[in-house]
């Protein structure tokens, strides 16, 4: 990723027990956007335009949650949470023996914030309670999670775990999505001070965003690295 572009498949290649069935363009489009030539040409035009969009609706987005939060609506824009962007657009070819892996594993996003966009294959999953419910697709919609960096809301807000099936159809699944991140990386993280009381005393520690990554990239895309951080 040194020139904020790659093309990648499977991070977890060699903790996992299976490879998932997926290979994924990534782009960091912010806090400074790649070098224009370094993004594949056929779709450069629309990745940065992707970009831009998504950035706009994860600023409203963003708004809405600080103010479900009783903050003020830039709290998290003001904590940089818009700026450290990260663009994937994944491909999940046709996969014969899908009942023997996934598309991507059960996980939460590490961000504060997902923007996605699936197409009409469908796959994408979510857990609630014990069970898998699928995310069906719908023209025109995006899905938005909330990321473990909810950890801030001091669990106000909860990341959800899903997960994609592998593709059993005849043509390939294609989803992209935009993650929004902090990007200061030296300032510590943990529930805001505003959402800590008495009452509702600090549920997770303060962290800092390398320490974070450390741990989410630690082991396997399995599940929630959340526990960790907890008090
Ligand atoms: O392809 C999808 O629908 C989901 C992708 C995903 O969960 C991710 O990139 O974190
Ligand atoms: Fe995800």
């Amino acid at each position: 990723m040194g020139k904020g572009i790659a093309f990648s498949t499977n991070f977890d290649l060699f903790q996992s027990k299976a490879a998932s069935w997926r290979d994924t363009l990534q782009m960091r489009t912010g806090p400074a956007p790649p070098h224009f030539d370094h993004i594949p040409e056929i779709c450069r035009k629309e990745l940065l335009e992707w970009d831009e969009q998504a950035h706009r609706l994860g600023e409203t987005l963003m708004g809405l949650l600080s103010e479900g939060l009783g903050l003020e609506k830039d709290r998290l824009k003001e904590m940089s949470c818009l700026d450290a962007r990260l663009m994937v657009a994944h491909y999940y070819p046709y996969c014969p023996e899908p009942e023997r892996t996934v598309g991507i594993k059960s996980h939460s996003d590490p961000g504060v914030l997902t923007v996605l966009l699936q197409d009409q294959i469908g796959g994408l999953q979510l857990k609630h309670g014990e069970d898998w419910i699928d995310v069906k697709p719908c023209s025109g919609a995006l899905v938005i999670n909330i990321g473990d960096l909810q950890m801030i809301s001091n669990d106000e807000y909860k990341s959800v775990e899903h997960r994609v099936v592998a593709n059993s159809f005849r043509e390939p699944r294609v989803s992209t999505a935009v993650f929004f991140n902090p990007s200061k990386r030296e300032d510590n993280y943990g529930p805001l001070p505003e959402l800590v009381s008495a009452d509702k005393p600090a549920v997770y520690k303060q962290f800092t965003l390398p320490e974070f990554m450390r741990q989410f990239f630690s082991k396997e895309l399995d599940g929630k690295v959340i526990d960790y951080f907890k008090v």
